[in-house]
């Protein structure tokens, strides 16, 4: 039976972005970051950049990554075999324009920081090697996806490689049907979850930020009353 929905409808993913065509629309301070972003986690994902205006360091990474470009404003035929796109300009008017003409063309489209026409949004990135976590807030607050990547980038161990590398080995060289399979994987991992009664470090650091966050909300709400009422 299908559990009852999660509070963040949102279905995570995670794209093959070399094997499909990807538009980049701005040249800008924002568009450099996900221009990083895309890069650090897809270094071979199939990019395509338009900008009225390449800055400088917008310039520097395509260069160095050698990623096609034309440096004026974006025109419908940009979106030609594209499947996604991403569109990080400085006009309202005009991202809403783009985004109607990606949903007529059925192009998935991601409007920076403009929640309410996204189709996709991107998330914060752990990267451990082979093991990568997405995290989301459902939009509530990016600052707080930051945190928790920080959070899980300190506390994840480096050797999470090797385990990945071995638990590989061990997967390639297991006998038996399937369920056999999953009894002998699930009984070598038991280890990793034979503390989940005890507090972990990450469970603490979320109650201490959610205590701090309560009382800087009471704190901010008591100004405001005491305010209105003097
Ligand atoms: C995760 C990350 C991925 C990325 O963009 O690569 C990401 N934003 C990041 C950072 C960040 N963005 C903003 C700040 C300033 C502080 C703050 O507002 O908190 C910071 C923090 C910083 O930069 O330190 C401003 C902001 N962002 C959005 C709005 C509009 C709104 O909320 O209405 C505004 C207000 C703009 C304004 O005020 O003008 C909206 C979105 N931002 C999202 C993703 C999507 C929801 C993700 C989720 O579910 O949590 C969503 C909905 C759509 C999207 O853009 O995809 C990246 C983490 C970087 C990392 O991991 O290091
Ligand atoms: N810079 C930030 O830290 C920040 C933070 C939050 C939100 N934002 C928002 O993100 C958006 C982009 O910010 P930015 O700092 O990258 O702006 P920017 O001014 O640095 O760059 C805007 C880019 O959009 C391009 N552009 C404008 N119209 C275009 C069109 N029709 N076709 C193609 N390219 C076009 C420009 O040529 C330029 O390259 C803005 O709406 C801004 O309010 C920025």
């Amino acid at each position: 039976m299908v559990e009852t929905p999660a509070k963040n409808p949102l279905f995570p993913i995670f794209v093959k972005l070399h094997t499909l065509n990807l538009l980049l629309v701005g040249g800008g301070y924002v568009a450099l970051e996900k221009l990083a972003t895309l890069l650090i986690n897809s270094p071979d994902a199939k990019i395509k950049l338009v900008a009225g205006i390449i800055s400088n360091d917008v310039h520097a990474v395509l260069k160095e990554h050698n990623i096609p470009f034309e440096e004026r404003d974006f025109e419908v035929r940009d979106l030609e075999d594209v499947d996604l796109a991403i569109v990080a300009i400085n006009d309202g008017q005009i991202s809403s324009k783009i985004a109607a003409a990606c949903k007529e063309r059925k192009v998935l489209t991601n409007v920076a920081d403009q929640p309410a026409i996204c189709d996709f949004y991107l998330g914060s990135v752990v990267q451990k090697g082979n093991l990568k976590i997405a995290i989301s807030t459902n939009g509530k607050s990016p600052t707080i996806a930051k945190r928790i990547k920080e959070m899980l980038n300190e506390t994840i161990p480096d050797e999470m490689e090797d385990l990945l590398n071995n638990m590989q080995r061990i997967r390639n060289g297991l006998k038996g049907d399937f369920t056999e399979k999953v009894k002998q994987l699930d009984a070598i991992t038991s280890v990793l979850i034979d503390n989940k009664n005890k507090k972990s470090v990450f469970r603490t650091f979320l109650y201490m930020l959610s205590y701090i966050i309560a009382i800087l909300f009471l704190m901010i709400a008591g100004y405001y009353i005491l305010s209105a009422l003097l």
